[in-house]
């Protein structure tokens, strides 16, 4: 054990264990997960050559071997509980994307929530055995937020009782889809509705694209792999070209909506619910923001103690870097901020879970929450975990670079997130009408409820209106509470700026639809706003639960400092909405500086509590034992560029180089 990390967890002034309970939900949920994660760690099946070395056809080879391995041995250990799979695959995986991924997160659960029983019957067996392989293909070349322009129809055929499947244009084919291009042998096709003449907008169907047995692409089908990307290097994203592809009627997903024998339309309930894998994706990706910038944190606190650089004070061994406060103010923040979104993504489950429930029995009527609150917070976790985990890569300096600190992985399999699932910025935008709904309603004195209940106070304060200057709203930086409510109020200040600027635009004649462009920044500004309410929010509530005084100091220090350090880099809004004044603004940072001192003494056992085995960090930097420079030489050697002494190259090129000149 390399001596800075040991006597780092030995000043902790709290019980990791007792943490990572809390992070997981409990002591036997940690045993549990610990067990499962062994079971990965002790199988020689999984002793696999390093991926950062390997092609991109050899990846893709290793990670649909490692999917078909995970799935027989879950099988044989008997593990079906979904928080069980889980834990299995992310050891497995560790910060690799899964080569069949997309049948489970997504062809799977589409199947659950949009067949009839009698569909269930046929295609959740076929797929639980993997007889069937599928994909959820939705995007296309030329659109991929807009999805009521997709072009991909299905035109009902009453002679035939078949669904007719085609892709009438280059930028119809369906564009990025995960597991299409080699991998599925079905998709859930999203597609325009044609019947009896007439569009009845997008539906879902499932579309057999390769012979089960031999693999082969069917008649009418062109398919294939879209090429290498930023990342995702497992992962087969693929196109399809359907012309003229003949299925049955039953292959229409007709859960809600419908079409008979004779062709008649029947209307869903609602036309969103053909949405709701997306909604349950954007829901689940909080937690995985969580999880993405918890590793990159562990792996850059573990190293920042390790690693000593330049000169404190003269003459003075080097200090280690997480000595530098700068250092500490790169790192720290992302770390209250990762545990800040894993208490949230842990809410966002449970809410998704609570609302579907609902929706399955009927009722409906909480479904818009929960689009704009999974939406919202879809963006502003991963753009903050994006930015978040770079930030960390940079703070390792050169080393942070290289493929053996894991950072430059976890950077570009995670970073999509912003895009896929909804685009970050039409996300904010789809809270944000529901944030202006939700004032107007509240304006108009109808109470709101859920998250944005808030809106409910500012339209009261507006009956009983008080000077500015008469208010005591003045943030007390020292208090969290006296914080939380300052978020509060900077949100409902923003989402009521966004609504005036809309009537402003509105008024000078613009079309609803332009007016509403004109004012999209300040619309994203309140979303923006909102959602950094509810995580403060959030994050202070689950202080209530934690028993343990020292556990909960530690987090305590850490909310504050999540809190803070959100007023700081949004200083301007709190100014304006009159909740900080000027000469507060050195206190913002001295406040900050002194909880980062706080903190630091306590940073690796804050980081060594999220529990990640060193096999699935799979970081040289962010080893548990802190043996960095023994195993970075010894991994650099297994470089395939060392294989010869001298290679190849020096023979085709330099030597007859160096011998004409
Ligand atoms: C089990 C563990 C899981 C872990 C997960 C981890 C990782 C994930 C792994 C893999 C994922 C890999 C790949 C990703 C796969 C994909 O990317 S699939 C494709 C995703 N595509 C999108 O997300 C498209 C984004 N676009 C849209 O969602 C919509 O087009 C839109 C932008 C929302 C607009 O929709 P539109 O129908 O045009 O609506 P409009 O703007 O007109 O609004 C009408 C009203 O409908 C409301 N609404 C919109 N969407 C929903 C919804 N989903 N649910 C409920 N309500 C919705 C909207 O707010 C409007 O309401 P009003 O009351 O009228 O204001
Ligand atoms: C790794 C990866 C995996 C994917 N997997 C799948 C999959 O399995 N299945 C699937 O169907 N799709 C998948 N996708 C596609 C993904 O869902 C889309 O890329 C995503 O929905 C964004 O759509 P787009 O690419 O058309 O972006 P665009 O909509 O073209 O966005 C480009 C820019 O335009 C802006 N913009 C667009 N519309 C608006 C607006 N209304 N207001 C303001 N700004 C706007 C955006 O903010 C953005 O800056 C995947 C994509 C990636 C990268």
């Amino acid at each position: 054990m390399n001596p800075d990390l040991r006597k780092e967890r030995e000043a902790a002034t709290f019980n990791t264990e007792l943490l990572t309970h809390i992070l997981d939900g409990g002591s036997e949920r940690t045993r549990r997960r610990r067990e499962i994660e062994s079971l990965v760690i002790g199988d020689p099946d999984f002793c696999h050559e390093d991926a950062n070395f390997l092609s991109r056809s050899e990846r893709y080879e290793a990670a649909v071997k490692k999917s078909a391995l995970m799935i027989m041995k879950m099988r044989e250990y008997g593990i079906s509980d979904p928080d069980e799979i889980y834990y299995y695959k992310c050891i497995a995986n560790g910060s690799h994307p899964e080569a069949i991924g997309l049948h489970f997160v997504m062809f799977l659960p589409t199947l659950k929530s949009l067949c009839t029983p009698a569909q269930m019957d046929k295609w959740l067996p076929l797929a639980l055995s993997f007889q069937v392989i599928g994909t959820y293909a939705q995007t296309e070349m030329g659109h991929g937020t807009h999805i009521r322009a997709l072009e991909t129809t299905a035109t009902f055929d009453p002679a035939t009782q078949e669904f007719v499947l085609n892709s009438p244009t280059v930028s119809s084919i369906k564009w990025w889809p995960g597991g299409l291009g080699k991998t599925s042998n079905h998709a859930i096709v999203l597609a325009q509705l044609y019947t009896q003449g007439q569009c009845h907008g997008l539906h879902a169907f499932i579309v057999p694209i390769r012979a089960m047995g031999t693999h082969e692409p069917l008649p009418g089908v062109v398919v294939g792999d879209i090429g290498p990307k930023f990342g995702f290097d497992e992962i087969d994203n693929g196109f399809l070209k359907l012309e003229n592809v003949r299925i049955p009627r039953e292959n229409m997903l007709m859960k809600y909506a419908k079409v008979e024998p004779d062709g008649r339309y029947i209307k869903p309930p609602s036309d969103k619910l053909t949405y709701g894998t997306m909604v349950f994706i954007r829901s689940m990706v909080v937690g995985e923001s969580a999880k993405a910038i918890s590793k990159a944190c562990t792996i850059a606190i573990r190293y920042s103690t390790v690693r000593r650089q330049s000169e404190l004070r003269p003459g003075e061994p080097e200090p280690q870097i997480l000595d530098y406060q700068t250092q500490q103010f790169k790192l720290l923040p992302l770390l209250a901020t990762a545990y800040a979104f894993h208490f949230v993504g842990q809410y966002m489950r449970q809410t998704y879970l609570r609302i579907t429930g609902d929706i399955n029995l009927g009722d409906f009527s909480e479904l818009p929450e929960l689009h704009a609150l999974s939406a919202g917070l879809k963006a502003f976790t991963t753009w903050v975990a994006s930015a978040g985990i770079e930030v960390c890569r940079m703070s390792c300096g050169g080393h942070g670079y290289s493929h053996c600190s894991s950072l430059p992985g976890i950077y570009v399999n995670f970073t999509p997130t912003c895009t896929y699932e909804g685009e970050n910025t039409v996300m904010m935008l789809q809270t944000a009408r529901y944030l202006l709904k939700s004032y107007t309603q509240a304006s108009a004195g109808q109470k709101v409820s859920g998250m944005v209940s808030y809106l409910n106070e500012m339209s009261q304060q507006r009956l009983q209106p008080q000077q500015v200057s008469a208010r005591s709203t003045s943030v007390n930086l020292k208090d969290l509470s006296s914080l939380v409510e300052a978020y509060k109020i900077r949100a409902s200040k923003l989402v009521e700026l966004a609504a005036k600027s809309l009537q402003t635009e509105l008024q000078l004649m613009k079309t609803k639809e332009d007016a509403w462009n004109h004012c999209s920044i300040d619309l994203v500004r309140a979303s923006d706003a909102h959602c950094h309410f509810v995580i403060v929010k959030l994050f202070c509530s689950k202080l209530a639960e934690v028993e343990d005084t020292a556990v909960h100091s530690a987090l305590y220090s850490l909310a504050h400092l999540y809190a803070l350090h959100g007023v700081y880099q949004n200083t301007g809004d709190f100014l304006q909405a009159g909740l900080l004044t000027v000469p507060q603004l050195t206190q913002v940072t001295q406040q900050l500086k002194e909880l980062l001192s706080q903190i630091r003494p306590n940073s690796v056992a804050l980081v060594d509590a999220f529990d990640y085995r060193d096999e699935m960090l799979n970081s040289v930097l962010g080893r548990y034992d802190g043996n960095v420079y023994d195993n970075m030489f010894e991994w650099a050697r297994k470089s395939p560029l060392n294989q010869t002494e001298v290679h190849n190259s020096f023979y085709k090129y330099l030597k007859p180089l160096q011998s004409k000149l």
